[in-house]
């Protein structure tokens, strides 16, 4: 299992200092879980808000370099307080930190799953936090909910906890909405429209995304088969509670776990970096012929991309149909939308590949 916990239950919002009690709480469930025989992954935000009280700052850094120093200077506190921690009692751990870049990278999210297995099956409780330090702006995950759903579906989790400074969601934020509903259970992503869920931006002083991101958290975690549950962090004891049924927080009902993780990896971990517009007929073949994505069916391309890079595939209305990995560079494809493959090497001067975006690259969304 994943449990991520957010800097609003790490630190007292008032003086900035570690929340020792709830830490120390969170310590010893994760170690008693370890111990029931769970594989168990923290994911812990509050290098900045730590570095911050260390350094004196009573403010979040809004400029990114001062933000990236400070992240260095606290998570290295962050990691001693959880070391004396659990090695009072006997737990190893290990930091894990990790940018995007690093899961975007095939090869590298491969690599980055490997070692989790491997200090999984040596009993080792893995603390993850993005790598601040060197996360550059289009290429992080700029909040640790989405981090520890993409850690979720790397690992296979079978729970997903986030725990955060309310004990559930609510119909909408419970801070200026006293007559907020409560919601214990949502069963796919689309009851969530159906419930009138709002979120508006509101966060705790130092937390990063409020509830958006932990709801887009679950989105990518249900979708990989990765049951998620948000929660109120001050009760770490609740998470054996909930493991043993009792309905605490919010649920969100996992779907199967996605049989081709490659596939899975290009609909939720890349990043689209362009749009292409098709006509109804690429989109019919794709939607429901299975086909792979031909010039011809192209009618409009938004963005700049490479060669391999992640596309979002439209109807005609810009509604996403499809996501894949597009064989052209798109100054290339600018040249060749809407021709059919044979006439693509007289254009470019060279023999290209015949597919824009091959079936096997290509996922349903
Ligand atoms: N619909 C909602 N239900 C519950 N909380 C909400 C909702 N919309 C916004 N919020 C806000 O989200 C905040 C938690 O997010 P955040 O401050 O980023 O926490 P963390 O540091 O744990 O990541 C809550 O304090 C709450 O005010
Ligand atoms: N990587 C950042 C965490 C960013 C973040 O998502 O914070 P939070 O909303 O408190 O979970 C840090 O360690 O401060």
């Amino acid at each position: 299992m994943v449990v991520k916990i957010g800097t609003s239950t790490l630190t007292r919002s008032t003086t900035g200092n570690l929340a020792l009690s709830t830490i120390a709480t969170l310590v010893e469930v994760l170690v008693n879980l370890r111990q029931q025989g769970h594989q168990v992954v923290l994911v812990s935000s509050g290098a900045v808000g730590v570095g911050c009280a260390r350094l004196g700052l009573t403010e979040r850094p809004r400029n990114i370099a001062l933000k990236q120093a400070v992240a260095a200077v606290g998570q290295g506190r962050l990691m001693r307080v959880y070391d004396d921690l659990f090695t009072t009692l006997q737990q190893p751990i290990a930091q894990v930190l990790l940018t995007r870049r690093d899961l975007v990278h095939r090869n590298s999210y491969v690599n980055a799953s490997n070692t989790f297995g491997q200090l999984l099956r040596l009993g080792v409780i893995p603390i993850v936090n993005e790598n601040d330090t060197v996360a550059v702006d289009e290429l992080k995950f700029g909040d640790n909910d989405t981090l520890s759903a993409l850690v979720a579906s790397l690992v296979e989790a079978d729970w997903l906890f986030v725990l955060t400074d309310v004990d559930r969601l609510y119909s909408a934020d419970p801070r200026s909405n006293p007559d907020a509903q409560p919601i214990a259970l949502v069963q796919s992503m689309a009851q969530l429209t159906e419930f009138q869920v709002q979120t508006g931006d509101s966060r705790s002083g130092w937390g990063t995304g409020g509830m958006v991101t932990k709801i887009e958290a679950a989105r990518i975690a249900t979708a990989s088969g990765v049951r998620t549950v948000i929660t109120d962090g001050c009760f770490p004891a609740n998470i054996e509670k909930i493991i043993n049924g009792e309905s605490i927080g919010t649920q969100f009902e996992p779907q199967p776990r996605p049989v081709n993780a490659r596939k899975h990896w290009i609909a939720n971990v890349l990043i689209p970096a362009g749009k292409l517009y098709l006509d109804a007929g690429a989109v019919n073949a794709i939607a429901q012929g299975g086909k792979s994505l031909l010039a011809a069916g192209i009618s409009q391309i938004e963005g700049e991309f490479k060669a391999e890079d992640a596309v979002r595939l439209c109807d005609t209305e810009g509604k996403e149909i499809a996501r894949g990995l597009v064989n052209y560079h798109s100054l290339e494809l600018r040249q060749i939308q809407g021709s059919k493959s044979d006439k693509i090497a007289e254009i470019l001067g060279y023999a290209g590949v015949e597919t824009v975006v091959h079936r096997d690259n290509l996922v349903i969304v």
